[in-house]
């Protein structure tokens, strides 16, 4: 993003050495969170809790704690208490008259887990977690319970407030660490949400047999009709499986029974468990985990469960006589597939603080050689369970292979046949693969886009002024508008339960409004629009929004585009500090150079697009985000236009799009 604004700087002419600035302590966490919980909304919000429950988990996962106690207090202060070892508080010998607990939670890169020595596989490992925490809440108390004795201190935004002190004789032993996030940093409506808590703790108490998980929420936090517990005590003997069963519910499988099972992986280098079901009705989901870590965006464990799944299938097709297994892919299989997946290794890879990713190399061979005798073994044991799969898997196959011919014949005739709105620029590519269409606010703005395209790939449609509110209108009344019909004309797929995603005549949808508040609107309208009526195009990832810059700051020849206001002081503040700087606003797109506006906000090389996404309604996991998205949008679109309001200008800034999940 930042570069995108800044590599129009040309000429630097007073940078020198005292430009450059080394952030001393835990500063730097302060002065960029996004870089170790990757931001400031909601999500990075909650990996606070994450970072201090995966240390309790670590040191359960080591065998040295049995329970884990985890409370959202009422004030939004979280709690986590382990009865493990308890973390040192002799002296470091680096740092003497220094606690080692001092060390660890006022220093980046310092910890445990830099060898196998103390934990052999931890989600732990970059020793930053703890004190990123602590760098970031406003109160912080750690207790440890350690050799009969009681230790205690306490932080405030990374320093602590007083000297580590022994506060007498205790007959446990463990961690404690209550804090309560800042709200310079994440806001003051900021707050832990008790479900997406909840939650947690209970999938660390699946993936761990071995830890019983207290979970405790003041009663005042939970909404009447919310189906997260006050208090439960989460233990689960059957691991994955339990978790798998407690997914599913009734819900009815192409197997007999799931395919699942746990295995050491050969010379001590982890282990590995599985439960996997492909459900009839074909709404599947896949949670995968490294050392407890949930890595939602996969990676190599995920890719060697798809390689031992997507052979096994295909031998068995072999096996079995069966030719057309062959076209079965990796998505056919595990597309639709109800999947779970934990490993646990030694000194794991993952992308980033937030390991969301995994991507250690050897995890790939270690899952599939493990997991690849065991499905074969599954698959001939069970063989009209198999061949039920594997057929339809086949037909999935064909299924897919079909669409595609049909997609590239339909759009070629749809784009002949069909009457597309008089004010549609379409792109002149045939197929709608690497297609999309921007909606653009007012004509002027789509007349600078218009120019600024690549006519091969990219469409424009301008549409004027406020679009209906579809949330508190009839029906009537949105067939008879005049700028939805252009939409879905131009869109091609279809409205309500007409609507079909293959039908879409572009793979990209681009809403791309000025940067204020009436762009927001116009944004949240067309996001309720497509949320209701189009909500498959949403479901599969075809919804973005796009981010034009608001500001243009030059000094000299070096101008740097800001995207809202706080990227502009951020920019003032630092790369133009005490320049005398000319600062403009851009009042529309209109404004803005074709070129300036290709440069910032279309070109696919440069600009950044927000995919606007929803809780997945077949994952039981999601299935509270569902209800509050619900709930939100039809309290912010409902009747009430002054919730609404309110809303858009706290978030005019789009860039908490994520949390409105519309
Ligand atoms: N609950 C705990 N019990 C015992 N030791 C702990 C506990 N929490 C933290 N520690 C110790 O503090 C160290 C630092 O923790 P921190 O979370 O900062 O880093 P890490 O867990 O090593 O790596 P990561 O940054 O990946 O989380 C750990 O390595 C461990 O030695
Ligand atoms: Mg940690
Ligand atoms: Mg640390």
């Amino acid at each position: 993003m930042s570069d995108l604004f800044e590599n129009t700087a040309r000429k630097a002419e007073t940078y020198s050495a005292q430009d450059i600035e080394v952030l001393e302590g835990l500063e730097p966490v302060r002065r960029r969170p996004g870089m170790y919980i990757g931001g400031t909304d909601d999500r990075a919000l909650h990996h606070l809790v994450a970072e201090v429950l995966d240390n309790a988990m670590d040191e359960a996962v080591a065998g040295h704690a049995s329970r884990i106690d985890l409370e959202l207090t009422v004030d939004g202060t979280v709690v986590v208490r382990d009865n493990g070892r308890g973390i040192p508080i002799d002296d470091h010998p680096k740092y003497p008259g220094k606690s080692a607990l001092e060390v660890i939670l006022t220093t980046l890169h310092s910890g445990g887990k830099f060898s196998n020595k103390v934990y052999q596989t931890s989600g732990g490992l970059h020793g930053v977690g703890l004190s990123v925490v602590n760098a970031l809440s406003d109160r912080l108390t750690v207790e440890v319970a350690r050799d009969r004795q009681l230790y205690v201190q306490h932080y405030s935004r990374g320093l602590p407030q007083g000297p580590l002190t022994r506060q007498g004789a205790a007959n446990r032993r463990g961690t404690t660490i209550r804090f309560h996030a800042d709200p310079d940093i994440f806001g003051e409506a900021a707050h832990f949400e008790p479900h997406r808590l909840y939650r947690l703790a209970r999938s660390k108490a699946y993936l761990y047999r071995g830890v019983e998980i207290r979970w405790s929420c003041d009663p005042s936090l939970l909404s009447p009709d919310s189906t997260t517990p006050a208090q439960e005590t989460l233990h689960f003997p059957g691991g994955l499986l339990d978790y798998l069963n407690a997914a599913l519910k009734e819900r009815r499988t192409m197997t007999r029974l799931p395919f699942s099972g746990a295995l050491d992986f050969p010379n001590q280098q982890g282990r590995v468990e599985w439960a996997i079901a492909w459900p009839e009705d074909d709404e599947g989901f896949s949670h995968t985990y490294c050392n407890t870590v949930p890595t939602p965006q996969g990676g190599t464990h995920e890719a060697g469960l798809r390689a031992a799944l997507t052979r096994g299938l295909k031998g068995y097709g072999e096996l079995t006589n069966n030719k057309r297994a062959a076209q079965v892919t990796a998505d056919d299989v595990m597309g639709d597939a109800c999947i779970l997946l934990s490993v646990f290794i030694r000194e794991p890879h993952f992308q980033g603080q937030t390991k969301e990713k995994l991507v250690t190399a050897e995890a790939h061979r270690l899952v599939e050689a493990a997991i690849k005798d065991h499905f074969d073994h599954w698959l001939s044991g069970d063989p009209a369970s198999s061949k039920a799969l594997l057929e339809r898997l086949i037909e999935k196959a064909e299924e897919r292979a079909k669409r595609k011919q049909s997609k590239e014949l339909g759009r070629k005739s749809a784009t002949r046949r069909l009457r597309l709105p008089g004010k549609l620029a379409d792109c002149s590519r045939n197929s709608p693969e690497g297609t999309e269409i921007f909606l653009v606010e007012g004509d002027s703005a789509g007349g600078s886009a218009k120019q600024a395209r690549n006519r091969e790939t990219q469409a424009i449609l301008p549409l004027r002024g406020k679009i209906l509110n579809v949330a508190s209108a009839s029906s009537d009344k949105m067939k008879a508008n005049q700028e939805l019909n252009d939409l879905t004309q131009a869109l091609g797929c279809g409205v309500g339960k007409d609507f079909s995603s293959d039908k879409l005549r572009y793979e990209r949808v681009i809403i791309m409004t000025d940067a204020d508040v009436d762009g927001a609107h116009i944004a949240s309208l067309l996001m309720t629009f497509f949320y209701r009526e189009m909500g498959g195009l949403i479901q599969n990832g075809h919804l973005y929004l796009a981010l034009p810059p608001l500001y243009r700051i030059s000094h000299g020849a070096k101008s740097v585009y800001a995207r809202d206001d706080a990227h502009k002081d951020q920019l003032l503040n630092k790369t133009f500090k005490g320049k005398k700087v000319e600062i403009s606003r851009f009042k529309g797109l209109g404004e803005m150079m074709p070129a300036q506006l290709r440069e910032t906000t279309m070109d696919p090389a440069k600009r950044t697009l927000l995919r606007v996404v929803v809780p997945n309604s077949a994952d039981p996991e999601q299935a509270e985000d569902v209800k509050a998205t619900k709930t939100r949008v039809e309290e912010l679109m409902g009747r009430r236009p002054e919730l609404r309001f309110q809303f858009i200008q706290e978030n005019a800034k789009f860039v908490r799009v994520d949390d409105i999940d519309v």
